[in-house]
């Protein structure tokens, strides 16, 4: 026990957060999010954990439906050629996942990682320098999990050709496009991730990913 737990009822409400957020593509709700809603999620993901307290994040709000369209034209292309790598029943069952919503989300939301941020030298960077990016990572968890609590759907979309999405936001070379999310109030959550529902892929039992004291080992 410690003093500094939460309150059983808001440690409870985390854990909701944690099991209940899920991956969104398909249920997006019209409904514009008020711009108080925007900034509050925005401010979870800008008090996440950075290296060096780099803070390197930018987030990049799309809503212009020209631009959106854009990206989903990319993304059409990039998802044809992820299929083209499967074969088979796993190949008709790709096809049949919807693995994106970047035209009915009435957010999209580029998170980026300036890599210069805070100079050459950032203390805890020098010898793994991609903790910039895994810092803008840590950014997009917060993102979601208050999103979750707000009952704002998230749906990352990773099926893009980084070369486009740069070209399409603008980004300069020096910034790193780390995540494109598509963000809306929705008409359910799935209670289990759509891929494990779909057939694609199963919950790891957790005692499977766990070692104590070396890779593999047992105690
Ligand atoms: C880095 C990264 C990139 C992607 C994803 C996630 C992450 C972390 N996910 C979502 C992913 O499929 C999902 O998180 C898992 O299937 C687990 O489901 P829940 O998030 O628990 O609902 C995802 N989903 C999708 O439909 N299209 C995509 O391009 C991507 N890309």
């Amino acid at each position: 026990m410690s003093d500094h737990a939460f309150a059983p009822e808001e440690r409870d409400a985390l854990y909701k957060a944690i099991f209940s957020r899920r991956d969104v593509r398909g249920q997006f709700a019209p409904d514009p999010v008020p711009e108080e809603v925007l900034t509050r999620v925005l401010t979870a993901a800008h008090h996440a954990p950075s290296v060096g307290f780099m803070q390197p994040w930018n987030f990049i709000v799309v809503q212009d439906p020209a631009v959106k369209a854009q990206i989903h034209a990319d993304f059409s292309q990039a998802n044809e050629e992820e299929a083209a790598l499967f074969t088979g029943e796993r190949k008709a069952l790709y096809s049949r996942l919807k693995l994106e919503g970047i035209r009915e989300a009435p957010v999209n939301l580029c998170i980026t990682c300036d890599r210069e941020r805070s100079g050459p030298v950032v203390l805890g960077r020098t010898h793994i320098p991609t903790m910039d990016l895994y810092s803008c990572v840590c950014a997009v968890q917060n993102l979601w999990l208050a999103a979750r609590a707000e009952g704002l759907g998230v749906g990352w979309v990773s099926i893009l050709h980084e070369d486009r999405l740069r070209e399409a936001l603008g980004i300069p070379e020096r910034i790193v496009p780390v995540a494109y999310l598509c963000l809306g109030y929705v008409s359910h959550f799935h209670e289990t991730p759509e891929l494990e529902k779909a057939g694609w892929r199963n919950r790891l039992p957790l005692e499977d990913l766990v070692f104590r004291d070396r890779w593999g080992g047992t105690t």
